[in-house]
């Protein structure tokens, strides 16, 4: 059955040292979440072109790739050729998004834009017309297993408006202390994907848990 919903495991919460199979065991999800950092836009290192290039052989879910890193517009079009689904990159680190979802729409990728908790929305609604999924941080980004911010909600709630007051397509993507406690709350606020990571690589049942949340959420369709 298909949801209105969409569950993204990141990976950055999974087992390192054992990547094929933990990519085996959330087959079934609905997406794959690649966090990327270089460890100047965010305090942390994760990822690059070849770990992703892993990843995408490893996986047969679409791979939506979550940029944290500087100087998006240079870097972000590698993703999109090696077959990554969506490219999302921080509005804080692109000068040109226009030209760049343009690009990433020429080289057969969805595009993403992503805000920090702190980052208002007004820096996007201009741009909304040209990307296929807004990614909003309900944490500040560089580190899984963090709690979920709660004043995020109104900027859910916002972007939902916005979104349907332009007539808009693009999906709402959440990204941050994502589990049962609080996926209801962002799914109702308007969030339609939801990044998990601890919540589905720290429990044995992976696929269960996916099931649990996708439930969960959708019981607050948009
Ligand atoms: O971008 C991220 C952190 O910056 C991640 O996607 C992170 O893996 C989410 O983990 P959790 O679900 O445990 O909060």
């Amino acid at each position: 059955m298909t949801s209105c919903v969409a569950i993204h495991p990141s990976i950055l919460n999974a087992d390192q040292a054992h990547l094929a199979d933990e990519l085996a065991r959330v087959e079934g999800a609905d997406g794959l979440h690649l966090d990327i950092m270089d460890n100047h836009f965010v305090d942390n290192h994760f990822g690059g072109p070849s770990f992703a290039q892993t990843v995408l052989e490893h996986t047969s879910l679409p791979v939506d790739a979550h940029l944290m890193i500087e100087n998006a517009d240079r870097w972000a079009p590698q993703y999109a050729e090696m077959g990554c689904a969506i490219v999302t990159a921080h509005m804080e680190a692109t000068r040109a998004p226009f030209v760049l979802a343009r690009e990433l729409h020429r080289l057969g990728a969805g595009a993403g834009l992503a805000l920090r908790p702190a980052t208002p929305l007004s820096a996007v609604e201009d741009v909304l017309g040209e990307i296929d999924l807004l990614l909003l941080m309900t944490v500040e980004p560089g580190f899984g297993g963090q709690s979920f911010i709660d004043l995020m909600l109104p900027k859910i709630a916002a972007a939902r408006r916005a979104i349907s007051a332009q007539n808009l397509e693009l999906r709402i993507q959440v990204d941050g202390g994502i589990k049962r406690s609080t996926i209801e709350r962002a799914a109702e606020a308007g969030a339609t994907v939801f990044v998990a990571g601890s919540a589905v690589y720290g429990v044995e049942d992976a696929l269960a848990e996916i099931e649990h949340l996708r439930a969960l959420a959708s019981g607050h369709c948009h």
